[in-house]
């Protein structure tokens, strides 16, 4: 028998980083390495320091190699899975100048509707990068920055993405993939480039920005010297492009382009996402219209509150997380971060329907009640702009797949089974984004389609997805939590 090879897969996301050490021929996850972040900020700032995910990313892949009880030899490709969007500034030597503002920082919302109405509207915006900026996206953290911390933005040598910074730490190649690029709102999913006018609309010079691999599996370069002393791997493995956190769980789950929305996804974590592989070009003002990893297209929505939200209120309800039961009357929008959908970014949260009954459990239920509503709301709105009706019982029949540290969590599957009606499948594989990156750096390292590599891992896979029938719809919740929602928007929420 050959050798055991295997590849690291890294998913740094907003809490943490995970290095999953992952056999090359199967696709086992045999370890995953863990390490924390740490977020920053007050208000509507969220920032964290980018040498904090360089420090995680290299205790995490220790971590991961030491459990796996491999010898550093066995591996021979690293990608990395980012958080999207974060706004990463460095000087002339590759060294942040700042900490770096995050998907969640609403801080640019008032430069996102100045960039709108500069191009003359959201339809503009769609039409050429494919996403209508938000205080979520890239371009408007940059505007910001110049507006806010003129210093900074002076001295900025490069801009790069949470993972485009990490891969260049690896390789020392400025490099990015489609996926994440498309987040920025600088870079065109109509051309499959950056767009030169809106670089001068931003005041951003394309020798600032990484260049845009084929795809997320390309190999960019191989593991530095430097690198590998930092991470105790092998100089020279192969080091692959990478791609923003939700493309990689995409290509975890083995989703190529396929229909527009034929294979939804909801992944319950710091956000709450819902997204689709697509070989269509998604053009609506009402959904991100993301690139994949390999440059087709994943049409995206996402909330800011969902996980870190709910076990907010739990903490300060002094409840474990599954201590919930269904809220009752009660209806709490947990909108602790603001919120992007719908777009509210100075919104904050809301209690209503308060009794002398009310139990700590139905408050806390209804903080799941909350979160859940409205990632299922954008995704009713998804398939809408994808010219697809939610109540048509085709559609409403499609699985749900259910990704993220939530999906791990009972209370967070009930609820969501509860409010959509769906069927949900729970993949027995609880890291799709540390899976999609392994699948990156095998296709880096071997050759061949990194999709088509994690679905003849799946295929492989002795784990085991759980298939969940759809029960009946709580309608009056559902109708109940909706006109909270909009009759509160614009003089509670503060939209
Ligand atoms: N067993 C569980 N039950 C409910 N929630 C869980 C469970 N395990 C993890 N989580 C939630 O998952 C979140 C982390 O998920 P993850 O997808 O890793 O987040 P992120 O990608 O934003 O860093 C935490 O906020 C935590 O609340
Ligand atoms: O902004 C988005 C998607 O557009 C977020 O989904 C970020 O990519 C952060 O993801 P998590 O840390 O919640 O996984």
């Amino acid at each position: 028998m050959p050798p055991r090879t295997v590849v690291i897969g890294v998913d740094s996301s907003t809490q943490s980083t995970k290095a999953a050490v992952t056999d090359t021929e199967t696709g086992e996850l045999l370890a995953v390495g863990r390490a924390p972040h740490v977020v920053t900020g007050e208000g509507g700032a969220r920032e964290t320091d980018p040498e904090v995910w360089w420090r995680a990313l290299c205790d995490a892949v220790a971590a991961g190699l030491k459990e796996s009880g491999l010898s550093a030899s066995s591996v021979t490709g690293i990608a990395v899975a980012g958080q999207q969007h974060g706004l990463v500034t460095l000087d002339g030597t590759g060294r942040p100048l700042r900490p770096a503002l995050l998907w969640n920082d609403t801080r640019s919302a008032p430069q996102a509707a100045a960039l709108v109405a500069e191009l003359g509207g959201a339809e503009a915006w769609t039409a050429r990068t494919g996403t209508v900026p938000v205080a979520s996206m890239t371009a408007t953290k940059w505007r910001w920055l110049r507006e806010n911390d003129p210093e900074n933005a002076a001295a900025t040598a490069s801009v790069r993405l949470p993972h485009d910074f990490l891969t260049e730490r690896l390789a020392g190649v400025a490099a990015t993939d489609p996926g994440d690029a498309s987040g920025t709102c600088w870079y065109s999913t109509a051309t499959g480039a950056y767009d030169p006018e809106l670089l001068d609309l931003l005041g951003l010079d394309v020798s600032m920005l990484p260049e845009v691999a084929a795809t997320g599996g390309t190999r960019i370069g191989s593991l530095t010297e430097a690198a590998a002393e930092a991470l105790g791997l092998p100089a020279g493995i192969a080091v692959a492009a990478g791609t923003g956190d939700n493309m990689s769980a995409a290509v975890g789950l083995g989703l190529g382009g396929a229909g527009l929305l034929d294979h939804p996804v909801l992944s319950l974590g710091t956000s709450g996402t819902v997204f689709a592989a697509s070989r269509t070009r998604p053009a609506s003002t009402a959904l991100s219209g993301f690139a994949a990893a390999d440059g087709t297209y994943l049409p995206l929505a996402c909330t800011l509150n969902c996980t870190l939200a709910v076990d907010k209120v739990a903490g300060l309800l002094g409840l474990h997380r599954d201590d919930a039961t269904p809220g009752g009357e009660a209806v709490l929008l947990p909108y602790l971060d603001g919120e992007r959908t719908p777009d509210l970014p100075r919104s904050s949260g809301l209690l209503t329907g308060l009794r002398h009954d009310t139990t700590p459990q139905q408050l806390l239920g209804a903080a799941y009640e909350g979160a859940a509503f409205t990632v299922l709301r954008a995704l009713d709105e998804l398939l809408r702009a994808c010219g697809l009706d939610p109540a048509d019982p085709e559609v409403a029949g499609r699985p749900l797949r259910l990704i993220g540290g939530g999906a791990q969590g009972r209370t967070w599957v009930e609820t969501v089974r509860r409010l959509s009606g769906r069927p949900l499948i729970v993949p027995g594989s609880g890291e799709l984004v540390a899976l999609g990156a392994a699948a990156l750096a095998a296709s880096a390292a071997g050759g061949g389609d990194p999709v088509a590599i994690a679905t003849r891992w799946n295929a492989k896979s002795d784990t085991t997805d759980a298939e969940l029938p759809p029960v009946e719809r709580d309608m009056e919740t559902w109708e109940r939590v909706g006109s909270v929602l909009d009759t509160a928007a614009e003089p509670l929420l503060g939209g």
